[in-house]
């Protein structure tokens, strides 16, 4: 049997004398899909602490359970077992927003409308919603193409607009599955800066998946790195570097740099791993 609601504020499941957490505490999780062609265990015991405010980064090898976990903090996947509370407060605006990988924008929209939508459903007046997504927009430099449609877009600014949409929104929890996988190196850093621009000061939690080490240590606070599937946190790695960042200066800083060994030390043994398996099951079907 599965268990009830994903996300479950403290107060619905802690006892009135219990002491507040403002943060996300995932206890003991696990995760089965049932297929046709039997259970697949995708995540194994994960325990987790993501303070409110926070920007965590997760990576892993390829199909350790990631976008599992994600949807699940999301409310889009139930769990098999074990919990996830959340103490962080909605305070009138929704308490999380999910950001896919690649083009989530709308094609039919224009970028105000695609930038004001989480606000357009959730019934604000038009004028109010204009003027906070044209906000946004300036701050991104997209002001000047807020009547165009996403077509006419490159992929750089295409993933602006799914910035601008994020935060106009102003959700508590950012939730954000590798949004800039398909990005070239050169637009990822401008979109790097984007996002710290926005995030510093917006007092929001970011959980954000990717491969690029780099892009988990430029934008992250800290690193929890999973183990392969069935995943579970192996480990959490703090990057101590000063805010407000310089994306370009900051990779030759000593501290990035044995960060940076650290995380792949971890993660090293899970991609080998990895590898083994599915060449010893390469071998076993040969
Ligand atoms: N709806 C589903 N039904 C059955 N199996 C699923 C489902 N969703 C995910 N899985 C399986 O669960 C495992 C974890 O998948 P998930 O997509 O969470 O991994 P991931 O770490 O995000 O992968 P990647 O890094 O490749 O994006 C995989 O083996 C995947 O095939």
């Amino acid at each position: 049997m599965r268990a009830g609601p994903v996300l479950r504020p403290v107060q619905a499941t802690a006892p009135n004398n219990a002491m507040h957490v403002d943060s996300i505490e995932i206890t003991k999780l696990n995760k089965e899909f049932h297929t046709a062609s039997g259970p697949i265990a995708a995540l194994s015991d994960v325990n987790l602490t993501i303070k409110e405010g926070e920007f965590l980064c997760l990576v892993g090898p390829s199909g350790c359970g990631k976008t599992t976990l994600l949807r699940m903090l999301a409310g889009l996947e139930s769990q098999s077992s074990g919990e996830i509370r959340c103490g962080i407060k909605a305070k009138g605006k929704p308490l999380r927003s999910m950001v896919f990988q690649g083009n989530g924008v709308f094609p039919w929209m224009t970028v105000l409308d695609n930038a004001a939508y989480g606000l357009a459903v959730r019934g604000v007046p038009k004028a109010t919603r204009y003027a906070e997504a044209r906000e946004y927009l300036n701050k991104l430099g997209l002001l000047a193409f807020q009547d165009v449609y996403p077509r006419q877009l490159s992929g750089g600014m295409l993933q602006r607009v799914n910035l601008a949409r994020a935060f106009v929104n102003n959700p508590s929890i950012l939730l954000m599955d590798e949004p800039f996988g398909a990005l070239d190196e050169q637009t990822k850093i401008l979109v790097y800066e984007d996002l710290l621009k926005l995030w510093e000061g917006s007092a929001k939690t970011v959980v954000f998946i990717t491969h690029n080490l780099d892009e988990a240590i430029i934008l992250g606070d800290r690193v929890a790195v999973m183990g392969k599937r069935p995943g579970r946190i192996k480990d959490t790695v703090n990057v101590d570097l000063p805010r407000p960042r310089n994306v370009l200066d900051m990779q030759n800083d000593r501290d990035y740099i044995e960060v940076r060994r650290r995380i792949w030390d971890c993660l090293r043994e899970e991609v080998l791993s990895l590898r083994g398996d599915i060449q010893s099951e390469g071998g076993t079907r040969a």
